[in-house]
């Protein structure tokens, strides 16, 4: 049957409305005869209809009034851009109900209710589309879900927010500060409207419950995840990491191993020659693992307006093919069984260390002997100059299990020797690439 022009509806011009609404009304001409269909905007709800905006739209198509869009027969695909949990949720709740499709980039609402809104969407025969909820303009969830679906996963291990990756990168090439570097991130659209979102991880938890329920099948529960984020990354242990030929990153990792799921979120120590050492400022990069496909990287901008606003248009198309060809529902939720996730103490990993001793003999002696009896073997180890604050010893241990790990910190931070445990650092991706 012909259809009438597809019509949509965002919430929120913000950041990423405002590069959703650029790329609709400037390459309109261009999608319309992609698509052979003519894809309109038709309303745009913000709370502020006075603010001035990234972009020009046409005054009649703003709206401060939620109904106009939720209810409005005529739109077709509501696109969520608000951001947080609610009202966010609940408008795509409303939306879905009224059988309009939904396209959204919010991750915390996908990580957190995803399944809900999936079974909804499947409920009133629409399509609920999310590809920039992870790694902004990469296209890692159509990868997952479509690409790589005769696979596998056995991992994925990925830069996922953009805001700490830039953070990072401004500290470790130019030295700059903590505040400074959140400050230009803020300023460039990559942060949440709350930052600490990013800075503590939890942006890139929410990321990695989507991708590990899409790669392994379960539903992760957030609060399961292991979370440290980038508060505590000094320019010490950046300065250690270049000497140990390192760069430090925050990194998401999903791995399966015998049926049960590892998910955690922490800054990681990587070799300067592996893939993901190399992925700086914004861009964002997932490394998946499948068992037939082997090794893939996924590079790109994580975040940003237009390449944000990339990805939730591609989504809009798709579901406009969709609605032509009367075939929405065609991938469904992908959490069909429940696995196992594993605890941090069961997570074997390499280790960096930063302690802070008294400049005493035998020091090293009782440190090392501690490791040892904890089954902790030394791989390198660095002994600094004295400070006022006593020696710092660094220390990078081989493959071990978290849990033997913390059971030697406890015992080490007892030694009368021992100023203080400063930093704990994992290290990855040394085998493997
Ligand atoms: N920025 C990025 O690079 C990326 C963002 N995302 C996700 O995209 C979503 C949007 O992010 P972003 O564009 O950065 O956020 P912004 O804060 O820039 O934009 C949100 C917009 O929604 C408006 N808004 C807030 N509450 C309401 C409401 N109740 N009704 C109508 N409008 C409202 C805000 O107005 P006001 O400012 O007045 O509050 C603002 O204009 C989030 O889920 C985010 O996580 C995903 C990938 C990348
Ligand atoms: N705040 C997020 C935006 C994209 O998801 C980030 O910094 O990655
Ligand atoms: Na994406």
């Amino acid at each position: 049957m012909e259809k009438r022009t597809i019509k949509l509806g965002i919430l929120g011009l913000g950041t990423v409305g405002s590069g959703v609404a650029k790329i609709l009304l400037e390459t309109s001409k261009n999608i319309n005869q992609k698509m052979k269909k003519k894809l309109e905007l038709a309303k745009i709800l913000d709370k502020d209809l006075t603010r001035e905006r990234e972009i020009e739209v046409p005054a009649e198509i703003m709206t401060d009034k939620p109904e106009e869009v939720l209810e409005n027969p005529e739109i077709d695909i509501v696109i969520e851009l608000i951001g947080g949990v609610n009202p966010a949720k609940d408008f795509m709740i409303r939306a879905l109900k009224a059988k309009k499709h939904v396209v959204t980039a919010n991750k915390e609402v996908m990580a957190k209710y995803g399944s809900d809104l999936l079974d909804l969407a499947e409920e009133n025969g629409v399509d609920l589309y999310f590809e920039a909820s992870v790694g902004g303009g990469i296209p890692i969830i159509r990868s997952l879900k479509e690409s790589l679906t005769a696979n596998k996963v056995e991992e994925i291990m990925g830069i996922v927010n953009g805001t700490t990756n830039y953070i990072l990168t401004k500290m470790t090439q130019e030295g700059a500060d903590f505040a400074d570097a959140l400050a230009e991130a803020q300023d460039l659209g990559y942060a949440e409207a709350d930052p600490t979102a990013d800075v503590d991880g939890y942006d890139a938890a929410y990321k990695l419950s989507i991708l590990s329920a899409i790669a392994f099948g379960s539903r992760i529960d957030i609060n399961d995840i292991y979370l440290e984020g980038i508060s505590k990354v000094t320019q010490k242990d950046i300065t250690y990491a270049k000497e140990l030929n390192y760069v430090i990153k925050l990194l998401a990792i999903g791995k399966e191993v015998d049926g049960k799921i590892e998910a955690r979120v922490h800054p990681t120590m990587i070799p300067n020659n592996h893939p993901l050492a190399a992925v700086n400022d914004s861009f964002n990069a997932v490394f998946v693992k499948g068992h037939a496909v082997g090794e893939l990287m996924y590079y790109g901008r994580g975040a940003g307006s237009m390449p944000t606003g990339s990805a939730v248009v591609a989504d809009v198309i798709d579901i406009a093919r969709n609605i032509i060809n009367d075939a929405n529902g065609r991938i469904a939720c992908s959490c069909y069984e429940e696995k196992e996730l594993k605890s941090i103490n069961e997570v074997v990993s390499k280790y960096y260390l930063r302690l802070q001793v008294i400049d005493r003999p035998g020091v090293l002696a009782a440190v090392s002997g501690i490791l040892g009896n904890n089954g902790v073997s030394i791989e390198s180890m660095i002994q600094k100059s004295k400070t006022e604050n006593g020696v710092p010893l660094i220390l990078v241990a081989h493959q071990v299990n978290e849990g033997n790990i913390q059971t030697a910190l406890n015992e080490i931070d007892n030694l009368a020797e021992v100023k203080e445990i400063s930093s704990l650092i994992r290290v990855e991706g040394e085998e493997c690439y």
